[in-house]
């Protein structure tokens, strides 16, 4: 019998990439300097995650999109008026970010942070950086980012709408209703020496049921999932829907949308449908126009 080497039988390491984390920033006060464009794209990342926001910039320096988060949508957790003085503007806060015009500030901001041991992260500078922003796809609680390792961010951007142009439409509820399951059977089991049994049974269910499924759970199918667990079995969609012959006819919303609007997720081209809806289009709107022209032609003469 043939024996995997051990270099072949675990996962190989690749160094010179970043540690990709979902830190969990809820409540963490973090220090924004900066109110242009940039800034006010690092403001989703950090109310995105829940942190706690201050802004510091003159108000004169402000855009439009700042203006509106901090005076009409107060989204911002605390305005300062002001430009960045010294370091008691930094001490305190868990994360300094700044997106400022003005390169010899931005550069002292980081040495003072890092001096306080504080995580920053100056726009566009990548020596001035502990951790790089990435390019985002979020779907609800689904967070995909998508980093080059700063060495191309167009080609994360691009590479963001060709995975988000693949993912199915349902992504994001089935992720809700599954977290909605694995509490309800948390509550059902809660016992520590019981996590294998749930995690296998879990991984089971999962694997059981489409996206689309999930996403169309309703409370009183998930009870009827969770019933399985005493006898150990994983109820499929058939077992709590039953066969329906309609229904296996009927395209699901995601595979409907995706083949009307959808791209292949392998190469990213327009779907064969819509390129054969436009191609007739396109061919109706062409012969009409030729016979117009004809039209008007013999006429003419
Ligand atoms: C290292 C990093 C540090 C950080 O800022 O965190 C950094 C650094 C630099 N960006 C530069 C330029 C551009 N940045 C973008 C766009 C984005 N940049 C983002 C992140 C990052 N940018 C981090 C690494 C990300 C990674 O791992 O790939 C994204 C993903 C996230 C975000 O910023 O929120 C966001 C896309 C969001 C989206 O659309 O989804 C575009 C394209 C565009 O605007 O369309 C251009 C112009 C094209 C080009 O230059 O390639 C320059 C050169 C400045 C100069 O030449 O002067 C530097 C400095 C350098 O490379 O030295
Ligand atoms: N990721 C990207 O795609 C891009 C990144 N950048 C980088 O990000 C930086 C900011 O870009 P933008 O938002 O477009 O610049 P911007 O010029 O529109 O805004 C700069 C902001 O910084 C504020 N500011 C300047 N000095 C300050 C200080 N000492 N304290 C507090 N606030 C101060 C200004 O009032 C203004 O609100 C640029 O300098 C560049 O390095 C720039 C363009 C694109």
């Amino acid at each position: 019998m043939s024996k995997v080497p051990d270099h072949e039988k675990y996962t190989k390491i690749c160094p010179g990439g970043g540690l990709i984390l979902a830190w969990q920033l809820k409540d963490k006060k973090v220090l924004l300097v900066g109110g242009g464009n940039v800034a006010a794209g690092r403001l989703i990342n950090v109310k995105d995650a829940d942190g706690h926001l201050t802004v510091m910039c003159p108000s004169s320096g402000l855009c439009t999109e700042m203006k509106y988060r901090i005076n009409v949508e107060k989204s911002v957790d605390q305005y300062i008026d002001k430009s960045y003085e010294g370091p008691e503007d930094i001490a305190g806060y868990d994360l300094v970010l700044t997106a400022i015009d003005d390169a010899t500030t931005s550069r002292t901001i980081c040495q003072i942070a890092r001096s306080l041991k504080i995580p920053v992260n100056v726009a566009d500078v990548p020596p001035e950086c502990d951790f790089y922003f990435g390019s985002l796809i979020r779907r609800g609680p689904l967070q995909i980012m998508v980093s080059t390792g700063g060495k191309g961010p167009r080609i994360a951007a691009t590479t963001r709408s060709l995975i988000e142009r693949a993912l199915p439409v349902s992504i994001g509820s089935a992720i809700e209703k599954v977290g909605i399951l694995r509490a309800k059977l948390r509550e059902k089991v809660p016992e520590p020496n019981k996590g294998a049994r749930r995690m296998r049974w879990m991984i089971d269910v999962c694997d059981a049921w489409s996206f689309d499924e999930l996403a169309s759970l309703t409370p009183e199918e998930m009870d009827k999932i969770l019933s399985g667990w005493e006898a150990g079995k994983v109820y499929k969609p058939r077992d709590v829907r039953g066969i329906s012959v309609i229904r296996s006819f009927i395209p699901s919303k995601d595979s409907l949308y995706k083949s009307l609007f959808g791209t292949c997720p392998v190469v990213g081209y327009v779907s064969p449908w819509l390129a054969g809806i436009g191609g007739a289009a396109l061919g109706v709107g062409a012969t009409l126009a030729v016979i117009a022209l004809r039209t008007k032609y013999s006429s003419a003469r």
